[in-house]
């Protein structure tokens, strides 16, 4: 589509806040003020709500916004299936859509696709666990697209879109109003919003973390206090726009069980003159994360990075937390900084936005991906470790920059899209970033001879005595 301008784009306002109750109206009046559904609505608006929550979720979790549109969303026709079908998306995760494996996964960046390809059809699933039927479960998945969405607006009846764009920006036109998204920002377009995606920049790629039968909240802080982390405020949501054109053959693709419908009407979805709630679209800008960090010693649990979490049942445990690894300052002392090597009971899917990983010195790339499913070891690679025990300056402040690698972490054990098993990206050589790693194993007395050494010089064991190789 044209230049910002033409579209409106450049000038948008926001409302801050998170799972605050907001309103908004593009015309004075348009919000009724003393009730959500009077007889005749000012300006002879159609009052309809949308729910994110049962009616009768308790009060503190109940979601829902009330919209005053220019005609109800049930004028359509029938929804039918999608033609051509789009044979890449997933929502049920069982032995016939996806596969198992313990193997540690990697893949390169995508190519963006030479031929016209919106965001629908650059869309397609990686992995997942559950089912969206069901209410419970979650979907990862990536795109990679050139195109502006035209005369048409996709919708996920399935779950929660999380979208971590990593290349191109993001012009999103939803029912609340519009977003600009950059990559390094965020964006939550909750289950059942309608939304068009426009690609000012044309190539464009990024992740999806699709939620099943809940919605992202923010991290507890517990005694890190009542700041920290992502702040409420930092959270954009849009204010209300609308179209009023009549506009033939405009067409709603709905995402339904993993598969897409489509249904015909005559006006844009984006007739929403105003509307009020807690169930919107929002946006987050990384860079605004404040992170904490260990001040002395030792590595600590990524957890202390979440921006969102899209919680479980069982407490204190996330179908899906959004964490971030951002610029930040590396002060322990007598510490390995990077990763831990572990197994972890959660499964781990990670991107890469900009910059490099603390944990992979080299096949990590920005637009690519990795999966360490439930209790698959993992860690820095062999030049990573190697590089950091014999860092002459691994005690002094660093601080770690012009990075931003995120994980989708999740404590259902994902399987994996066929298609991106098969993919030419999968890197079938990733295994060996780590099998150079070689024993630095020391005989007792020989130890306890370094480590006295060491105590009394300061230096690490690793860099007196590289080379020693006893495996
Ligand atoms: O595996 C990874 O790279 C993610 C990760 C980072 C970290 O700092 C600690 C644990 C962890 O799983
Ligand atoms: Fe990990």
């Amino acid at each position: 589509m044209g230049s910002s301008d033409e579209n409106g784009f450049s000038s948008l306002e926001y409302q801050s806040g998170f799972g605050n109750v907001f309103s908004s109206e593009a015309m004075g009046g348009a919000l009724p003020r003393d009730q959500n559904s009077p007889l005749l609505c000012p300006f002879g608006l159609y009052a309809e709500q949308i729910s994110g929550t049962a009616f009768t979720a308790p009060r503190k979790l109940n979601q829902r916004s009330w919209l005053y549109r220019i005609k109800p969303s049930v004028t359509h026709e029938p929804f039918h299936p999608r033609v051509p079908t789009h044979a890449h998306l997933v929502s049920e995760f069982n032995q016939s859509s996806s596969s198992a494996t313990p193997t540690q996964l990697r893949w390169k960046p995508a190519d963006v696709p030479e031929s016209p390809t919106d965001f629908i059809d650059g869309l397609y699933t990686i992995c997942g666990a559950g089912s969206s039927f069901l209410r419970h479960g979650y979907a990862v998945h990536m795109y990679a697209a050139n195109k502006s969405m035209d005369s048409c607006a996709f919708c996920s009846a399935d779950g929660d879109f999380l979208i971590v764009p990593q290349k191109g920006r993001l012009w999103l036109t939803t029912e609340c109003g519009r977003l600009q998204i950059c990559p390094g920002e965020i964006v939550v377009l909750p289950q059942g919003f309608r939304f068009s995606v426009d690609l000012p920049d044309g190539p464009s790629r990024g992740y999806v973390a699709e939620v099943f039968g809940t919605h992202f909240q923010l991290p507890e802080l517990g005694p890190i206090g009542a700041n920290g982390l992502a702040a409420s405020r930092d959270f954009l949501v849009p204010t209300a726009f609308f179209e009023e054109e009549h506009h033939p053959g405009y067409t709603i693709v709905q995402k339904f069980g993993g598969e897409l419908f489509t249904a015909k009407q005559d006006f844009s979805p984006f007739n929403v003159v105003a509307w009020h709630g807690n169930y919107v679209p929002y946006k987050y800008d990384l860079s605004k994360f404040c992170p904490f960090n260990t001040v002395l010693f030792d590595h600590g649990d990524p957890s202390v990075n979440t921006v969102l979490t899209a919680p479980s049942e069982k407490p204190g445990v996330a179908l899906v937390d959004f964490v971030i690894f951002p610029p930040r300052w590396l002060v322990a002392e007598h510490t390995f900084r990077p990763p831990y090597y572990h197994r972890n009971c959660m499964s781990e899917f990670m991107g890469l936005i900009y910059g490099g990983y603390e944990a992979k010195k080299d096949g990590f790339l920005p637009g690519g991906a990795s999966l360490h499913s439930c209790m698959t070891p993992h860690g820095p690679d062999t030049k990573t470790f190697e590089a950091t025990v014999s860092c002459e300056k691994s005690s002094e402040p660093f601080r770690i920059a012009d990075t931003m690698a995120f994980m989708f972490e999740s404590c259902l054990i994902p399987r994996i899209c066929p298609w991106a098993l098969e993919s030419p990206d999968l890197d079938p050589d990733y295994y060996k970033c780590w099998v150079g790693l070689k024993s630095h194993f020391l005989r007792k007395e020989v130890t306890q001879y370094v480590q006295k050494i060491n105590l009394s010089d300061g230096r690490n064991a690793f860099s007196s005595n590289r080379g020693n190789d006893h495996s």
